[in-house]
C-alpha cells in the first residue's frame, strides 16, 4: 500500500499503538529514580488495597447497624470504627507519600531530560538552526519534557492503580485514540503560535519602529485561532467519551440497585452486601474512566517524546569536540582557503563560492571587499567551522580545519562583528566570557582588557560601572560601547587568528576613532581576517582580497588594485568615492 497516500491513517496509527521501542526509552528515563518509585508503588499497592477493602468493611459496618435493631450493637459498631479509622488513617499516609515520591522523582526526570535536551541542542551545527525554529525548540525543552515526566510518573502510577483497580474494560481504551491524534496536532500549531510570539517579542524594537504592533497581533491571533479550534474539537471528543462513561456508570449503579433491592427481598443478599456492592460498582466505574484517561496521558507522553527522542537522538553533522589539537608552537595562523565550493545547507541550488582560492600569510591582515552578499561573511563562517565547504580544503598552517578539534580550533580564533551580540548579564561578565574558563579570570584581567579596548572610561561612569548589566543582547549600550566591549571580550581570548566584520553603522568621529584604536591594539601581532568598509583599514592591510561572482577576483595591496583601471577594486572604490560625495553633498543642503 502507497503510505503516502494516507497521511491521517498513517498519524493515527503512530499513536494509537504503543510503540514498544518508545516504551522501553519512557522506562528507561525512569530507571535512575527507581528505588524512589519503587517504595512508591509500595505505598500505592498499600493505599489501592486500603481504597479496595473499604466498601467491604463499610458493607460490615452497615450491617452491624440494620442487622441487630433490637441488641445494643454500639460496642461492635465503635470497635469496628476505631479499626477501620486507623486502617484508613494508614491507607491515607500511604497515599501523601505516594503522592510525594512521584512527583518528586517526576520532577527529577524531567529536569535530567531538560539537561541531556538542552546540551543535544547546543552540540547541533549552525546548519540545523537555520532549518529548525527557536520556539518549537523551546517548546520541546519546557512543555515536552514536562508532559513526559508526568506521563512516566504520575500518570504511570494512576494508571497502575487503575488497573489494579479494574481488570475490565480495556476496549474503552480504544475510544480515545481519535482525541489523541487530535491533541498531537493541537500541541504543534501551538509550537507554531509560541514561535511567533517569540519571534516577534525578541524583535520588538523592529515590530515597533515599522509600526506593526496591530498586524502581529492579528497574526498572532490567527495562529491562536486556529489552536482554539483544535482544542475544541478535543473538547468535544473529551467531553463526548467523559459523558458517555459517566452515564454508563450510572446505569451500572441502577442496574446494581435494581437487581440488588430485588435479591434483598427475597432475602438473598443484606443490605451491607448490597452498599458494599454499590461501592465496588461505583468503583468500578471510575477505575475505567481511570484508566482511559491514563491510556490518553501515556499516549500524550508518547507523542511528546517521539519529538524529543528525534532531537536527542540527532548526531550533529560536525563533531564539537574531538579531533587534532595543535600544540601552541605549531599554531602560527596561516589561513588558506583551496579550491572551496561552498552553498547553504538549506540553499543548496544557490552557490556562495565556486572554485574560491585565498591565501592569508601568518601574521598578516586580509581585508575583504566585495558587493553586498557576495559571501564576506561566509568566508568567516567557514573559517570558524559553522558550516563545511562542499568540496576543497580550507587549511590552518596547512591543517584542514575539518581534522581538528572545533572547540581548539574556535578558542584560538577571535571575532568581531558589526553587531556584536551581548548577554543579558554584567559588563564584567561579558567580557569574561571570552575567556577559556571565565571564572578562572579576575576583576584586573577584566580591567585591563576595558583599559586596552577603550572601554574603562565609559563603563567606570555608570553608576554601577563594571556590574551594570547590559539587557538582552546589550540594548542598554550603544553600537560604539557594545562594539568595544566585544574587543576587550576578545582580548580576553587572546586568539592567534582574529576574524573582524568592520562596522557600516556611522560611529561619531570620537568612537569611532576609539573604536578604530582599540581594533588596531587588538590586531597587534596576529593574522587578520577583516570584512573591511572603511577606506583607512583597506590601505593600512597588507592585501585586499576582492570577491565576486563565487570567487575572489582580485587580490594585492590598495595601490596596486587601484592601478588596474578595469578591475572590480577601482570600480568598487570609485562607487564608494561617489557615494561618499554625494552623501556629503546632500548633507551640505
Ligand atoms: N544561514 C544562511 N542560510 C542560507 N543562505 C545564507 C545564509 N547566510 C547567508 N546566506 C546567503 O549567502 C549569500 C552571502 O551572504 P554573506 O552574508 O556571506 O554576504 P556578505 O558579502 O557578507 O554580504 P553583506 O556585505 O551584505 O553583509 C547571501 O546571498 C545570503 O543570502
Amino acid at each position: 500500500m502507497d503510505s503516502k497516500k494516507l497521511p491521517e491513517t498513517v498519524t493515527n496509527d503512530k499513536f494509537t499503538r504503543i510503540p514498544s521501542d518508545d516504551l522501553k526509552r519512557l522506562l528507561h528515563l525512569a530507571y535512575p529514580e527507581r528505588w524512589r518509585l519503587t517504595v512508591a508503588l509500595g505505598c500505592l499497592v498499600v493505599s489501592s488495597a486500603v481504597t479496595m477493602s473499604a466498601p467491604f468493611f463499610l458493607g460490615r459496618v452497615i450491617d452491624t447497624i440494620y442487622m441487630n435493631p433490637a441488641q445494643d450493637f454500639s460496642s461492635s459498631l465503635t470497635s469496628l470504627c476505631t479499626v477501620l479509622c486507623g486502617v484508613f488513617l494508614f491507607g491515607a499516609a500511604a497515599n501523601t507519600a505516594r503522592i510525594y515520591l512521584m512527583q518528586s522523582s517526576g520532577q527529577q526526570i524531567v529536569r535530567n531530560l531538560r539537561e541531556s535536551l538542552f546540551s543535544s541542542i547546543l552540540r547541533q551545527e549552525l546548519g540545523f538552526f537555520d532549518r529548525t525554529r527557536t520556539g518549537e525548540l523551546i517548546n520541546r525543552l519546557s512543555s515536552d519534557t514536562a508532559v513526559i515526566g508526568r506521563s512516566v510518573t504520575d500518570n504511570l502510577s494512576d494508571g497502575l492503580r487503575a488497573v489494579a483497580q479494574a481488570t475490565a474494560g480495556v476496549g474503552m481504551m480504544f475510544y480515545v485514540s481519535p482525541s489523541l491524534a487530535t491533541f498531537v496536532r493541537t500541541q504543534d500549531s501551538l509550537a507554531e503560535a509560541t514561535q511567533l510570539a517569540e519571534e516577534r517579542i525578541s524583535n520588538l524594537r523592529t515590530v515597533r519602529a515599522f509600526g506593526k504592533e496591530l498586524a502581529e497581533v492579528e497574526k498572532y491571533v490567527e495562529k491562536v485561532n486556529h489552536v482554539l479550534m483544535l482544542a475544541k474539537k478535543e473538547a468535544v471528543l473529551r467531553a463526548g467519551f467523559f459523558g458517555a462513561t459517566g452515564l454508563s456508570g450510572n446505569m451500572i449503579i441502577l442496574a446494581v440497585l435494581y437487581k440488588g433491592g430485588l435479591l434483598m427481598g427475597s432475602e438473598h443478599m443484606t443490605v451491607g452486601e448490597l452498599s458494599s456492592f454499590l461501592m465496588y460498582a461505583f468503583w468500578v466505574g471510575v477505575s475505567i474512566s481511570g484508566m482511559s484517561s491514563f491510556y490518553s496521558e501515556l499516549m500524550k507522553g508518547f507523542g511528546a517524546g517521539t519529538r524529543l527522542w528525534e532531537l536527542l537522538d540527532r548526531k550533529p553533522e560536525f563533531p564539537l569536540n574531538e579531533g587534532v589539537v595543535l600544540r601552541p608552537e605549531q599554531l602560527k595562523g596561516k589561513l588558506e582557503f583551496r579550491n572551496v565550493f561552498f552553498s547553504y545547507p538549506t540553499r543548496k541550488d544557490a552557490p556562495i563560492f565556486q572554485d574560491l582560492c585565498l591565501c592569508v600569510p601568518a601574521g598578516s591582515v586580509m581585508a575583504v571587499v566585495g558587493p553586498s552578499g557576495s559571501g564576506k561573511s561566509t568566508l568567516v563562517s567557514l573559517l570558524l567551522r559553522l558550516y563545511d565547504p562542499d568540496t576543497g580544503t580550507i587549511t590552518i598552517d596547512g591543517h584542514d580545519v575539518r581534522d581538528l578539534n572545533p572547540y581548539w580550533l574556535r578558542s584560538h580564533i577571535g571575532t568581531v562583528s558589526q553587531e556584536p551580540v551581548l548577554f543579558s548579564c554584567s559588563i564584567a561578565e561579558n567580557i569574561a566570557y571570552g575567556a577559556a574558563d571565565p571564572s578562572s579570570v579576575t576583576a584586573q584581567d577584566i580591567h585591563r582588557a576595558a583599559h586596552i579596548a577603550n572601554a574603562h572610561t565609559f563603563v567606570q561612569s555608570f553608576p554601577q560601572g563594571f556590574h551594570t548589566v547590559v539587557g538582552e543582547k546589550g540594548v542598554l549600550l550603544s553600537g560604539g560601547q557594545k562594539q568595544r566591549i566585544a574587543i576587550a571580550r576578545a582580548l580576553l581570548k587572546n586568539p592567534k587568528i582574529l576574524l573582524l566584520d568592520e562596522a557600516t553603522s556611522a560611529l561619531d568621529a570620537e568612537n569611532e576613532f576609539l573604536v578604530q584604536e582599540a581594533l588596531e591594539r587588538l590586531m597587534q601581532g596576529r593574522t587578520v581576517l577583516i570584512i573591511a568598509h572603511r577606506l583607512s583599514t583597506i590601505q593600512n592591510a597588507d592585501a585586499v582580497a576582492v570577491l565576486d561572482q563565487q570567487r575572489v577576483v582580485e587580490v594585492g595591496r590598495h595601490a596596486e588594485l587601484l592601478g588596474n583601471q578595469q578591475g572590480l577594486f577601482r570600480k568598487l572604490m570609485e562607487k564608494q568615492a561617489f557615494l561618499q560625495a554625494a552623501h556629503k553633498h546632500v548633507l551640505r543642503e
